[in-house]
C-alpha cells in the first residue's frame, strides 16, 4: 500500500480522513478493513456491519501500523452495530464512505439476482450517508453495482445533496483482472500491464479494450475471444470454484483498497491518479445511458476528468454496443427502485 506518491503525501496530516466500512465483517469488508489499516492516508477507520463488527474491529486494532506524520497516534479502529445509533456513530466525519454490505451470489445467479435483496440495504445506508456525511465520497462495492449506483444517487438527490463527482461504482476489479488473464496468455509483469475496462459491471456490461495496450496487439481473434469471456466472467469462475460460498472477496479486497487509496491520495492533491470507475458520465449520455465505467482521472473533489474511450476496433465497438443497451435497463431498474419506494 505504501507507494512513493503515497509517503510523500502522508507527511500531511491535514489530509488525512475517516474511513467507513459499511458491510465491514464480511468477506470482502474484512480483508478490506486489513488493508486500509495500513493506510497512512487514513485516521480513523470506522467499521460497520449488522454482525460481529467489535470482533473484527478489536482485531484490527491491535496492529500496530502508525504514521509518523501524526504524532505517532496509529489509525484508529472503531466497530459499530446498529443499535444506539451505530451506523450514525460510524459515519459521522467520514470522509469517504465505502459500502460491501449485501449478498453475495451462488452458483447459478447473475449479479442482477441479487437487487431484490441489495437494493433495499444499499438504499437505506445510502440514505443514512446522505443525512450524516453529506460530502463523503460513496464507493459502491454492493452489486448490482450498474443499479446499485444509480440508486445511491437518486437518494443523495432526494436529499438535495447529490453531486455526481462524490458517488462513484467500484468496478477495479475488472482491471485487475484483466492485467492478470492478459499476462497469462501474452507474458509481462501483470502488476505493469495496462487494460483499459469500460461499461459496467456485470457479464457484457464489462467491456476490456484490448487493441489500446502496446505490446499485445497481436492477440489472435481465438485468444481475443477467450479473454474477452474471461475478463467479462471471472467473477463467474470464483462463485463455481466456491461452490455456494460466496463470490470473489480476496481479489476484490485488494482491488477495492486499491481504489480507495486512489481516491484518497488525489484528495491529499496528487494529481494524475487514474482509475476505472462507474460514474455519472455524458459519454453515452445521448444513448440515454447516464452512468458509464471509464478511466477517470480523480481529483480532490472526486471525479476529476472523465477520460474519453479513445479510438475501438469494430471489435470493441460492437461490444460497447451490447454493454450500452443492457447498462440502460440495469439503470432504469435502480432509478425505479428509489422513486417507488418513496
Ligand atoms: N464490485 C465488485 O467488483 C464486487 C462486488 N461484490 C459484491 O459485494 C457484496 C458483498 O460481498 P461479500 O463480502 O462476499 O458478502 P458477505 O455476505 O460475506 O458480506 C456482506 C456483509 O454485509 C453485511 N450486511 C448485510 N446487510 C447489511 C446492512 N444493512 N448494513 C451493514 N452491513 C450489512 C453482512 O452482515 C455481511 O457481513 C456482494 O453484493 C457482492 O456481490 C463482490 C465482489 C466484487
Ligand atoms: O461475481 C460476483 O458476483 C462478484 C463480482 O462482482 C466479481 O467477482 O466481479
Amino acid at each position: 500500500m505504501r507507494t512513493a506518491a503515497t509517503r510523500a503525501f502522508s507527511t500531511s496530516t491535514a489530509n488525512r480522513t475517516k474511513v467507513a466500512v459499511l458491510g465491514a465483517a464480511g468477506g470482502i469488508g474484512q480483508p478490506l478493513s486489513l488493508l486500509l489499516k495500513q493506510s497512512p492516508l487514513i485516521t480513523h477507520l470506522s467499521l460497520y456491519d449488522i454482525v460481529n463488527t467489535p470482533g473484527v474491529a478489536a482485531d484490527l486494532s491491535h496492529i500496530n501500523t502508525s504514521s509518523k506524520a501524526s504524532k505517532h497516534i496509529g489509525i484508529y479502529v472503531t466497530g459499530h452495530l446498529p443499535k444506539d445509533g451505530g451506523l450514525e456513530e460510524a459515519l459521522k466525519d467520514a470522509g469517504v464512505v465505502v459500502i460491501p454490505a449485501g449478498v453475495p451470489r451462488k452458483p447459478g445467479m447473475t449479479r442482477d439476482d441479487l437487487f431484490n435483496t441489495n437494493a433495499g440495504i444499499v438504499r437505506d445506508l445510502a440514505t443514512a450517508c446522505a443525512k450524516t456525511c453529506p460530502e463523503a465520497k460513496i464507493l459502491i462495492i454492493a452489486n448490482p453495482v450498474n443499479s446499485t449506483v444509480p440508486i445511491v444517487s437518486e437518494v443523495f438527490k432526494q436529499h438535495n445533496v447529490y453531486d455526481p463527482k462524490r458517488i462513484f461504482g467500484v468496478t477495479t476489479l475488472d482491471v485487475v483482472r484483466a492485467s492478470r488473464f492478459v499476462s497469462e496468455v501474452a507474458g509481462g509483469r501483470p502488476e505493469e500491464i495496462k487494460i483499459t475496462v469500460v461499461g459496467g459491471h456485470s457479464g457484457a456490461t464489462i467491456v476490456p479494450l484490448f487493441s489500446q495496450t502496446q505490446g499485445i496487439k497481436s492477440l489472435s481473434k481465438e485468444q481475443l475471444d477467450e479473454l474477452t469471456h474471461r475478463v467479462q466472467y471471472g467473477g463467474d469462475e470464483v462463485v463455481k470454484a466456491k461452490d455456494g460460498l460466496g463470490s470473489a472477496t480476496l481479489s476484490m479486497a485488494f482491488a477495492g483498497a486499491r481504489f480507495t487509496e486512489s481516491v484518497l491520495r488525489a484528495a491529499a492533491g496528487e494529481k494524475g491518479v487514474v482509475e476505472p470507475t462507474f460514474v455519472r458520465s455524458s459519454l453515452f449520455e445521448k444513448e440515454g445511458v447516464e452512468y458509464f465505467s471509464s478511466n477517470v482521472e480523480l481529483s480532490p473533489e472526486g471525479v476529476g476528468k472523465i477520460h474519453p474511450l479513445g479510438n475501438l476496433t469494430p471489435y470493441e465497438e460492437e461490444l460497447v454496443s451490447v454493454a450500452v443497451s443492457q447498462l440502460k435497463g440495469n439503470i432504469t431498474k435502480g432509478v425505479q427502485f428509489v422513486s417507488e419506494s418513496q
